[in-house]
């Protein structure tokens, strides 16, 4: 498990890196980003915030857009933040934005030629948590968030390993993407066309039938541009009540789709985390 550091900046007394490695799940090489915080060191590991980034996205959007690193300083949390896909030239792609590479959707596909190297499902909850936990001084305390595409991803992960992550966070999260045409179009591709298949990789069936709750609290603006045909937020909160699920959805009038957006409340959603991952 080499992995090879391409960038690294100080950033409020932690440090913001860049690495490559070999990721055996997806049969490619990726890069991801890692903050960590002052308080990481061979003596004090620190627990990670994992963060799914949306459609078109690298890991360098939510680290360079959203103002994360000032208070993950201030609480003592590691950020990492992967890719949004597998990558590379040998690696099926799609002209469209929202499939293929930018467009992973966080799951195992299992329809050629996107079977190949798209299984970020298990490149997410296994081979990178195992990567990080064995290479920085971080603890094995989770939790995961994300953005659209990536709070779909945040969501629907969380729900199905409530054991491995402690808290759950989204911010605009594609809530059922079997209703919404970026999810009908992923889901095709990736898992092919028995539809009964696709259930599982919806946060709104998935909160209406799980047993377990991890914390969860969305974020989503009420003045963005995919909330209805897109989002669908009302869809996970019927099923979060349908199931008695303490889900937190918190609607921010004037706000849209942005990292505009994100920056906002990437405090309060830090905070939230915080609650669960540091006590
Ligand atoms: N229609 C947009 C869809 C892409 C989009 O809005 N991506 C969101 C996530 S779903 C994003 O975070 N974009 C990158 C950024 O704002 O930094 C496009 O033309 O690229």
């Amino acid at each position: 498990m080499t992995i090879e550091c391409l960038t690294s900046n100080k950033m409020f007394g932690g440090w913001h890196k860049q690495y490559s490695h070999q990721a055996s799940s997806l049969n490619c090489r990726m890069r991801f980003a890692i903050y960590l915080p002052p308080q990481a060191s061979s003596t004090n590991k620190v627990p990670v915030l994992y963060w799914l980034s949306g459609l078109t996205c690298t890991d360098e959007n939510v680290m360079q857009k959203s103002g994360i690193q000032r208070i993950a300083a201030e609480l003592g949390m590691a950020i990492v933040a992967p890719d949004t896909s597998p990558r590379g030239e040998g690696v099926a792609d799609d002209d469209g934005y929202d499939l293929g590479q930018g467009a992973g959707f966080y799951l195992n596909a299992s329809q050629a030629p996107w079977n190949r190297h798209y299984q970020m499902y298990d490149y997410i909850v296994d081979e990178l948590p195992a990567l990080i936990e064995a290479t920085f001084p971080v603890s094995n305390k989770r939790a995961i968030a994300g953005h659209s595409m990536g709070g779909h991803g945040a969501l629907t992960i969380a729900l199905k390993n409530p054991e491995l992550y402690c808290s759950v966070s989204a911010f605009s999260p594609i809530s059922n993407p079997i209703n919404c045409p970026w999810g009908q179009k992923a889901f095709s591709a990736y898992l092919g066309d028995d539809k009964d298949l696709w259930r599982d990789h919806d946060a709104s069936e998935l909160m209406r039938r799980v047993k377990q709750f991890v914390p969860a609290r969305v974020d989503q603006g009420e003045a963005d541009n995919f909330l209805n045909e897109q989002l669908k937020p009302d869809a996970l909160l019927s099923a979060a009540k349908s199931n008695g699920y303490p889900l937190e959805l918190n609607r921010h009038e004037g706000y849209d789709h942005s990292y505009y957006f994100i920056s906002s409340f990437i405090e309060e959603q830090l905070r939230f985390h915080a609650q669960y991952l540091i006590r």
